[in-house]
């Protein structure tokens, strides 16, 4: 192998004599110069602090760039299948502009929701960011108006980045012109297609001219890959990682508990009262209405927490993954509602929801009187929101499923929030045992019903890829002690409250996100009345439950609670022989992840009541 120069973090130096084109045989050891990438593009991964590429990258690098075939990949969440198609598209077009000069779209990305849009497009960005004027990329919004969609379409940029329907609309309207398309991708290719964007993309199929490549990615083959192959790509080559990924292991460690109903509240209350999770905390709950309940319930105890819904404008939604992914808030409450309403819409998905019956129900006019609302409710909602796929919130040390998802493939992508890109991490799921159900009827949602058939689901499902759900144990005898205080705290949240949170986040997000925005761009010391954790105070609050008395304590410390460490999650250290003191921000001068180093932790920021 050619020798290369390393900098400080043993990243390879571009240098003149880098090869820029020289085919790679992908092994467990290439580095992403191997991979024939041009210095510019190795000089942005560099900034990234990309060590060398992961499997998928490996794979997927040299047989985009080699031309030819159309390519599905198909690797485990956090596996950096964003690079892998991104490289070498930036790649082919900075090799296209060395001959030719006229401005045309080269690739179009195609991505579900308008997250995932936001986040593809910041990769474009920090990938691009030493070839910066030679790459121009556009996302497109229905946040903005027509005739600016229009204009930055005007120029041809390289690179559209769009849901669907977005791009379809576009096109109709004559203002994105695809005739010199280079790749097409479709990225979380799965979902795509789930989320009922069927008409938009045959409308795109037949627009994209015919030696466009198509590139397929996603975490799970499902049978929605198959029709899109069949849709877009001629025989393409397929990327099964599973081989790789099975010999590489993981830094996930999977943990199950089986909880009463309102013992799932009791549970997380003594988890992060005592401060038993350490680390930032993703929990996923069935729908809008639990996210509330959760975050009213967290205000009784002081806790502050953040919601994220399809209920939410976009740009509060945007901002606080953003926000979430730079370690202001430690716990995130998310609705994984797009599974659910795939499985409502009747869009085809690998496996029958566990309430498929309920759901029958529903659709032959025979649910309960809560049907109408519902439906009502789901009509305000945001088709284009998800949070489970393909959203990269870095650093999770837990994800917690407090409700358990519906589908084995949900919980799939649910844990694949944390444990990215070689890091460790923990999922642990409450699951409510079926004698348990409807036993305690304040806290119950329907879904529970079929937690335990999920579970031997997720069993089998992690069995057959060599892992285990171990199930985890709190010394219920010691937790016992704090039931009192979690009954007064569920008691002042009621559904009245949780309705009136509801509307008065929407509200407050709103007021935040229109009117105010300009405002903080022009004084951003006054950042903090973006902050999406302030008190809803929608519930009575009460002053004495913010505090945990000693008495309330075992006599052993809060270790006698859990036999094991809950929330320890150690983060795989990436650079070798240095310690977090040591660390400097690259060109700041300052430790990175230090107050000053991150402009939004600048302003006075209200001290955390645990
Ligand atoms: N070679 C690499 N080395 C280290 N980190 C990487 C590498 N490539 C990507 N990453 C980081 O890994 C994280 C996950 O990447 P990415 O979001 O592309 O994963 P993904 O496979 O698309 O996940 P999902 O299936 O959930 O969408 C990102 O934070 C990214 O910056």
């Amino acid at each position: 192998m050619m020798k290369r120069k390393l900098n400080e973090n043993d990243q390879p130096v571009p240098t003149e004599s880098t090869p820029s084109t020289a085919k790679a045989t992908p092994s467990d050891d290439a580095t992403f110069a191997d991979l024939g990438l041009e210095p510019r593009l190795l000089q942005a991964i560099a900034s990234q602090s990309y060590r060398k590429p992961t499997a998928v990258q490996a794979k997927a690098i040299p047989l985009i760039l080699d031309g030819g075939c159309d390519v599905l990949a198909r690797a485990k969440t956090g596996s950096g299948k964003t690079a892998a198609y991104l490289l070498p598209i930036l790649q082919s077009i900075l090799q296209r502009k060395q001959t030719s000069a006229t401005p045309s779209t080269s690739a179009l990305i195609l991505v579900p929701t308008r997250e995932l849009a936001d986040q593809v497009a910041k990769n474009i960005e920090s990938l691009s960011s030493f070839c910066a004027k030679d790459i121009q990329a556009v996302k497109l919004s229905d946040k903005l108006p027509d005739a600016v969609q229009r204009s930055l379409l005007a120029s041809s940029p390289d690179i559209v980045v769009a849901t669907p329907s977005r791009a379809c609309a576009c096109l109709k309207n004559s203002a994105l012109v695809l005739d010199a398309l280079g790749f097409l991708c479709l990225d979380e290719a799965d979902l795509v297609m789930s989320y009922g964007y069927e008409d938009d993309l045959q409308s795109i199929a037949a627009s994209v001219p015919k030696h466009t490549r198509k590139i397929l990615v996603s975490a799970t083959l499902t049978p929605e890959i198959q029709t899109l192959k069949g849709l877009f790509c001629r025989n393409p080559t397929v990327l099964n990682l599973e081989e790789a990924e099975a010999a590489e292991g993981d830094g996930l460690t999977q943990y199950v508990v089986k909880c009463g109903e309102d013992e799932k509240f009791l549970l997380i209350y003594v988890m992060i009262k005592c401060q038993l999770i350490k680390g930032k905390c993703l929990i996923f709950v069935d729908d809008v209405d639990r996210c509330y309940r959760l975050r009213l319930f967290f205000e009784q105890f002081g806790i502050r927490s953040v919601v994220l819904n399809s209920e939410l404008p976009v740009n509060s939604r945007l901002h606080v993954v953003e926000a979430f992914s730079k370690n202001i808030y430690d716990i995130l409450i998310c609705s994984d509602e797009k599974e659910l309403l795939g499985n409502e819409d009747n869009v085809a998905d690998d496996e029958e929801p566990a309430d498929a019956e309920a759901e029958t129900q529903k659709s032959n006019g025979k649910d309960s009187s809560n049907a109408p609302s519902k439906k009502k409710r789901r009509s305000k909602r945001d088709k284009e929101f998800g949070v489970s796929r393909g959203i990269d919130f870095s650093n999770v040390a837990l994800v917690l499923n407090f409700d358990f998802p519906r589908t084995a493939k949900s919980y799939l992508h649910r844990i694949g929030r944390t444990a990215r890109a070689g890091k460790t991490g923990m999922a642990l799921s409450f699951v409510v045992p079926k004698e348990q159900f409807r036993k305690h009827i304040p806290t119950t949602i329907d879904t529970s019903e079929h937690d335990e058939k999920v579970l031997s689901k997720v069993t089998k499902q992690q069995t057959a890829k060599g892992k285990e759900v171990k199930p985890y144990n709190f010394d219920m005898t010691q937790v016992e002690a704090f039931r009192y205080r979690m009954n007064d705290a569920l008691r002042a949240v009621t559904q009245v409250a949780i309705r009136e949170a509801r509307t008065r986040e929407i509200r407050q997000e709103l007021l935040k996100s229109e009117k105010l925005r300009r405002h903080f761009e022009e004084n951003p010391a006054e950042l903090h009345h973006l902050r999406h954790d302030g008190e809803l105070r929608a519930a009575r609050t009460q002053a004495h439950l913010k505090h945990v008395p000693d008495y309330l304590l075992p006599r052993e410390g809060k270790k006698a609670l859990t036999s094991e460490n809950v929330g320890f999650v150690p983060f795989k250290k990436i650079r070798d022989g240095k310690g977090r003191r040591g660390r400097i921000t690259k060109g700041k001068g300052r430790r990175a992840g230090g107050r000053k180093a991150d402009p939004l932790r600048s302003f006075k920021a209200r001290s955390k009541a645990k």
